[in-house]
């Protein structure tokens, strides 16, 4: 069952109090002119939110969602357009098109399966895409549709205006069909689907790696927004009752765009906001436009002011704030008392005792693991296991190998031999994404957070990916925040925790996964000794308490001298020892691998076991002295 937050609802109805005022005041105080402008304003709130729901939340911008609206507008107006003026204006229209003569909402209802219908087959390959490709390709589907209704002149008039639609839509129908898709908006975006694409805007990797099948999620936005442009394209149609295919191109696009950017692509509010600021922009130049007489000056004609003004608008919104007049938070979210009105009370640090313990048993083993990267091998015939409730660490100088290991290992990159097995499963079949599911969960070298999510947003996305539980992933999200000492700091975005704190959170997205084993790549690098010291207690804890697997990557040596129970060491691609950690410092390959063939084995050893083990240096794992 899906649930609908509090929170969630609460933010519907506040976005959607600016339009019920509007179109109050508007009936009321300036009926005629302002109510059109305002009916307008409703539809345009839809489109913007259609092109918000994939491009705000995928990160990819969006050229394509005005062709769905052009499919919406002309396919409802097909079904609904007067027989008798349908028979002067298109004559030659097909037998099984003429003379339908629906009312608005069934045509409606028509033209929104339509668009779906074309918004997954386009969906299919352009969800595969990412980036500027994905917007390229979105830019091609609105050139198609251009091309495809200029050139169906027995169906759509060609580039003539096609008329004698009923304006069935004035400011009360608009205003439900606006409000509506407010709420479908900002539950898709507070659902788990919509986090998941968000998360998957932030770091495709990461994502991947918390079990985000970011293609599907992608697929799901752009159908869903597709759904809403449509629906604003058939309530345009009905609204103006004639138009031509060029109402439905770059003109439309760059202003609704516009709307989304300058609001704040990421929300629902900054949708709705950034489409009444343009609107006022663009209503207050078109005056100007024609030249004023001022009395004691006047303005000259300024051809296409209004797409200056909007232009100028954005580049100054931008300057002063990258992410929109309205940020990457809803207003509600950032309006502490009204989140604190809505949510429901926190659960308390000792709910840290209620995660359901993880079961274990089994082994991950690591086969002749290998790795080329064009020609170039960076790994070869690694084989060890990892055991629950067993730390194992990973050494070895720069360049070893360890990285492109765990990443092999964890499906981010294919290995180009060998196997992995969890409990004799071979994982390297599975989906990058499916492989978190499936008990293997990591942290990444480089910080990999969503760092414009929230704390709670962060380890979320990581407890929805497994199904089926009965938990609430939200819930379960604060249970393992409090697991590592993060509960205080849910609501805050990630990017702006100390970096001690953003490890741990990345740890503890990982342990949402409620994995067996974790690859932990270099946990405490860039610590301070306070945060590693606070790291070593948190790993020492989980992987008692719940008999976690873990594999640890680590320049520190030190700590994993006093973490780990089995080290394994790599030296330029190849694995050169295993054992216990006496066993390696003690080990002459070892030995050698970080000081260097220069001296020898048994000086090095005697050197190394003077100075009371392998040390770290500056500039990496390198002469212990
Ligand atoms: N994507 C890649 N393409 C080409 N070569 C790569 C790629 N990733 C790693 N390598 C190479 O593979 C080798 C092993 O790199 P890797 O990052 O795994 O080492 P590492 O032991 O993790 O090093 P460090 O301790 O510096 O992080 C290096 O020679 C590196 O240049």
């Amino acid at each position: 069952m899906v649930r609908v937050r509090r929170e969630t609802v609460v933010g519907i109805l506040l976005t959607s109090l600016p339009l019920l005022v509007a179109a109050a005041v508007a009936s009321s105080v300036f009926p005629g002119s302002g109510e059109r402008l305002v009916t307008l304003f409703m539809i345009n709130v839809i489109a913007v939110l259609g092109i918000g729901m994939y491009a705000g939340n995928s990160g990819i911008v969006s050229f394509g969602h005005v062709g769905f609206m052009a499919i919406g507008a002309y396919a409802s107006g097909l079904l609904t357009i007067n027989p008798i003026v349908q028979k002067t204006a298109l004559p030659h229209l097909p037998e099984w098109l003429a003379g339908i003569d629906m009312s608005f909402l069934p045509a409606l209802a028509v033209a929104l399966v339509v668009v779906a219908l074309v918004a997954v087959l386009i969906g299919i390959p352009v969800a595969r895409l990412a980036g500027s490709s994905a917007s390229i390709a979105t830019l091609g589907f609105l050139v198609i549709v251009h091309v495809v209704l200029v050139a169906s002149t027995d169906i759509t008039r060609g580039s003539q205006t096609f008329f004698g639609i009923p304006r069935a839509v004035n400011l009360w129908v608009a205003l439900p069909f606006a409000i509506a898709a407010i709420a479908v908006a900002r539950l898709y975006r507070d659902s788990s689907a919509g986090l998941k694409l968000r998360a998957s805007r932030e770091d495709e990797i990461a994502s991947t790696a918390v079990g985000v099948n970011v293609k599907l999620h992608r697929f799901i936005g752009w159908v869903l927004g597709a759904i809403l442009a449509g629906a604003a394209g058939a309530l345009l149609a009905h609204f103006l009752g004639a138009f031509s295919p060029k109402d439905f191109y770059f003109n439309l696009t760059f202003v609704l765009l516009a709307m989304l950017i300058l609001g704040g692509v990421t929300t629902v509010s900054g949708a709705v906001g950034g489409t009444a600021v343009i609107m006022l922009i663009v209503e207050l130049l078109r005056k100007l436009e024609g030249g004023v007489d001022l009395g004691f000056v006047t303005l000259p004609t300024v051809f296409g002011l209004t797409d200056i003004g909007i232009g100028v608008a954005i580049l100054v919104v931008m300057y002063r704030l990258q992410d929109g007049l309205f940020g990457v938070r809803e207003l509600d979210e950032r309006l502490g008392w009204l989140k604190r009105l809505a949510a429901k009370p926190a659960v308390s640090s000792d709910g840290a005792q209620k995660i359901a313990p993880i079961p274990a048993g089994g082994t991950l083993k690591v086969e002749n693991l290998g790795k080329k990267f064009a020609g170039l091998v960076a790994l070869e015939n690694a084989n060890f296991e990892i055991k629950p409730g067993l730390v194992t660490g990973l050494i070895g100088p720069n360049g070893a190998g360890k990285s492109t290991l765990i990443n092999s290992v964890s499906g981010v990159v294919p290995p180009s031999s060998g196997r992995v097995l969890i409990d004799g499963r071979d994982i390297a079949s599975l989906p990058v994404y499916a492989v978190p599911v499936a008990g293997l969960a990591r942290t990444f070298q480089n910080i990999r957070l969503f760092k414009n999510l929230t704390v709670l947003e962060n380890v979320t996305v990581a407890a929805s990916a497994l199904k089926g539980n009965g938990e609430d992933p939200m819930e379960s999200a604060r249970l393992v925040l409090a697991e590592v000492g993060l509960d205080g700091f849910a609501d805050q975005l990630a990017g702006t925790l100390s970096y001690g704190a953003q490890r741990r959170l990345e740890i503890a997205r990982a342990l949402a996964l409620k994995p067996r084993y974790l690859l932990l790549d270099e946990p405490a690098a860039g610590m301070n000794p306070a945060e590693t010291q606070e790291l070593m207690h948190v790993l020492d804890r989980i992987r008692t308490k719940y008999r976690l697997g873990l594999l640890v990557v680590e320049h520190d040596l030190k700590l994993i001298m006093r973490l780990c129970d089995i080290v394994v060491v790599l030296n330029k691609g190849q694995q050169i020892a295993i054992g216990t950690p006496a066993e390696i410092q003690a080990n002459p390959a070892v030995i050698e691998a970080y000081i260097g063939r220069r001296r020898s084995a048994g000086q090095a050893k005697r050197e190394a076991v003077e100075a009371g083990g392998l040390q770290p240096s500056a500039s990496g794992l390198q002469n212990p002295a």
